[in-house]
């Protein structure tokens, strides 16, 4: 069969404009948030991982967090347990704690380093409890008890850093743990804002399940300044699970972490289409 020329140009050059992204970012950190919601099937698991892998492959660091909000929900709906969040924070009593650890440092940590592994990457999964990774308090929202909630106290990130230079990725569950060995429940964006900060990180990449940070007619928002951010927050454009989402992205920025994006995870290849054109996709934050 004869080459499709326009086709294979077309690939050319894609692969030109990717060029000088891969020499600026090679040797460089990313944190890369992997929402529950992007994580539906296993085609969708498949792509994400096939572009972590590229990335570790052309000699960027990327350090994935992953969430796993909806998992969680389906597993407690068949114990026959409602899901309660407030101000996007679930509500987390000892028998829901003992579903989160199960869910998100086992049946989700695992797919995903099993789907880059299958790519060819090497990964490694972790929950904040591994190496001391990620030491939480207690969380309370406007002095509520929300039970096992916790927020990042510190990061030690040793082993990170072992696995990065050993050329494996890094594969975080958002569990944290307490002073006397305690698992405790964290927002995963939370951890990933925290992650980039401490890892110092070239960028912060979340991927949900919208194109990005969207106004109330649907646009998607990019290039945005604090104050903006925050009359956004004020009139209510911005809500639930996307508080925190742009809550970390600003801490991040503001820490020394050089961007942070919000990308749509449901899109084939979001996190290469961001990456490597000019272009990039979603809602940029700068810092
Ligand atoms: N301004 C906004 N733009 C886009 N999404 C928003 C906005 N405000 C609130 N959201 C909601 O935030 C959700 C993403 O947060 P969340 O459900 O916690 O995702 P994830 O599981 O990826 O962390 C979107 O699906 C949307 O319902
Ligand atoms: C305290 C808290 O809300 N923790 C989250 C942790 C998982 C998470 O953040 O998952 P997504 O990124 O898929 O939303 C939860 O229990 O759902």
């Amino acid at each position: 069969m004869p080459i499709d020329l326009t086709s294979a140009q077309t690939t050319a050059r894609v692969l030109t404009e990717a060029l000088p992204y891969i020499r600026r970012f090679a040797g460089k950190t990313f944190v890369v948030k992997y929402g529950g919601n992007a994580m539906k099937d296993d085609d969708m698991i498949a792509s994400f991982a096939r572009d972590i892998v590229l990335m570790k492959r052309v000699g960027m660091h990327p350090v994935v967090v992953h969430g796993g909000g909806p998992q969680i929900g389906s597993h407690l709906e068949k114990l026959g347990k409602e899901s309660k969040f407030i101000e996007g924070m679930r509500v987390t009593d000892d028998e829901t704690m003992d579903v989160v650890e199960m869910m998100l440092g086992g049946l989700v940590n695992k797919a995903i380093v099993a789907a880059i592994q299958k790519q060819g990457g090497q990964a490694v999964g972790l929950t904040g409890k591994d190496g001391g990774l990620i030491r939480a308090r207690k969380l309370t929202i406007k002095g509520q008890d929300i039970g096992q909630v916790g927020e990042v106290e510190a990061i030690d990130p040793r082993v990170v850093k072992h696995l990065e230079a050993g050329g494996f990725i890094p594969v975080i569950a958002p569990v944290g743990v307490g002073s006397q060995g305690e698992a405790f429940n964290i927002n995963a964006d939370l951890v990933a804002g925290k992650m980039a900060s401490v890892l110092q990180a070239e960028k912060l990449m979340l991927l949900t399940n919208a194109p990005g940070l969207m106004d109330k007619a649907g646009k998607v928002l990019t290039g945005l300044t604090v104050p903006q951010v925050e009359g956004l927050i004020a009139d209510g454009t911005i809500y639930g699970g996307m508080l925190p989402k742009i809550q970390c992205a600003l801490d991040a920025v503001a820490s020394g972490v050089k961007t942070a994006v919000i990308i749509d995870g449901r899109l084939d290849h979001s996190v290469l289409l961001e990456l490597f054109t000019d272009e990039g996709i979603g809602t940029l934050i700068k810092g």
